[in-house]
């Protein structure tokens, strides 16, 4: 594996080149015309982050922070699922190193992905609860397929989202909704979700959505990156400095809160519901 993402990264920091690397765990091409990278997350059967997904996801959008990406299109092998959250495995009876380490990660690949200079698109072809719905909310436009769900369900699952997933979602459907949303643990459909916002466009193919995607890049086209980067700071710096501050007190909190024997018990059970669900 770590030949392969050095691999990976060779490739990634030639600017001249169209690229494509099969990472284990994320694709990306990049467009040789229009400098548009697509980072294809393929974890089957899910896509659940765990540390090692997360890892190869943190080191591409910082390759292409440091290339100037012209931007990235996130979106994911799997026909019916985008990303089913956090690797419910990384919480359960974790390794507290390995523990603290997926967390970090976590958070590191949030701060690149709604922090980047570069515009971001999710393209969101399937199922995208909890941490899967947070990646499309740190992207910039989301355009989604329709017959899916999507949401942050994570009182749902007796955990709380972390004040950063909170930011994410109210950046884009605003205060009131974020609080319904949250306290409900509310997984929308497609078209609940482009009605209050979550979404910006629902779309019938995943070529579809491509294709709008590439609009989206092209209203960029005479906007002086400079301007375009600040004024995203100005909008979601704020949020950033937030986890900045206070990563390290949140860490403490959770490696507490990982350890409760009653939330232990709680994500043992959810795995089993999840288990008996393909029985039936
Ligand atoms: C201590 C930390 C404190 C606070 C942090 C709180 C933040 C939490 C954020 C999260 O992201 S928590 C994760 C929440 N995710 C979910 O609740 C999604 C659960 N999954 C599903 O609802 C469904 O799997 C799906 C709708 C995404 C896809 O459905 P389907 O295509 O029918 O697949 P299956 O349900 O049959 O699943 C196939 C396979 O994958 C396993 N799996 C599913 N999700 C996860 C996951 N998040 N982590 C690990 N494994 C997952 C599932 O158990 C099946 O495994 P088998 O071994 O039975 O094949």
């Amino acid at each position: 594996m770590a030949l392969r993402a050095v691999r990976s990264l060779a490739i990634l920091s030639n600017p001249l080149r169209t690229y494509s690397t099969s990472g284990p765990l994320v694709n990306v091409s990049i467009n040789e015309k229009t400098g548009i990278a697509t980072a294809t997350l393929q974890r089957p059967p899910v896509n659940s982050l765990n540390l090692e997904l997360l890892t190869e996801l943190c080191t591409t959008l910082e390759q292409l922070e440091k290339n100037k990406s012209r931007g990235l299109i996130l979106t994911s092998s799997s026909n019916t699922v985008f990303s089913a959250g956090l690797d419910i495995y990384e919480m359960y009876k974790p390794n507290m190193d390995r523990y603290k380490q997926f967390w970090t990660t976590l958070q590191q690949t949030w701060i690149n992905l709604y922090g980047s200079s570069y515009p971001t698109v999710a393209v969101v072809n399937g199922h995208a609860p909890a941490g899967g719905c947070l990646l499309a909310l740190s992207c910039e436009y989301r355009i989604m397929l329709n017959n899916f769900t999507i949401g942050l369900n994570e009182t749902k699952l007796g955990m709380i989202a972390p004040t950063w997933f909170a930011a994410s979602m109210r950046n884009a459907i605003g205060t009131r909704q974020t609080e319904l949303a949250l306290i409900t643990g509310n997984l929308f459909t497609t078209d609940e979700a482009l009605k209050i916002g979550l979404v910006d466009e629902v779309v019938q193919s995943k070529n579809e959505a491509l294709e709008k995607a590439g609009k989206f890049f092209d209203k960029f086209k005479r906007i002086p990156p400079h301007a375009r980067t600040m004024t995203k700071t100005s909008l979601r710096g704020a949020d950033i400095q937030a986890l900045v501050k206070s990563r390290n007190e949140e860490m403490n909190k959770l490696t507490a809160f990982i350890n409760d024997p009653k939330l232990q018990e709680a994500i043992g059970m959810y795995l089993e519901s999840l288990k008996q669900k393909q029985n039936k």
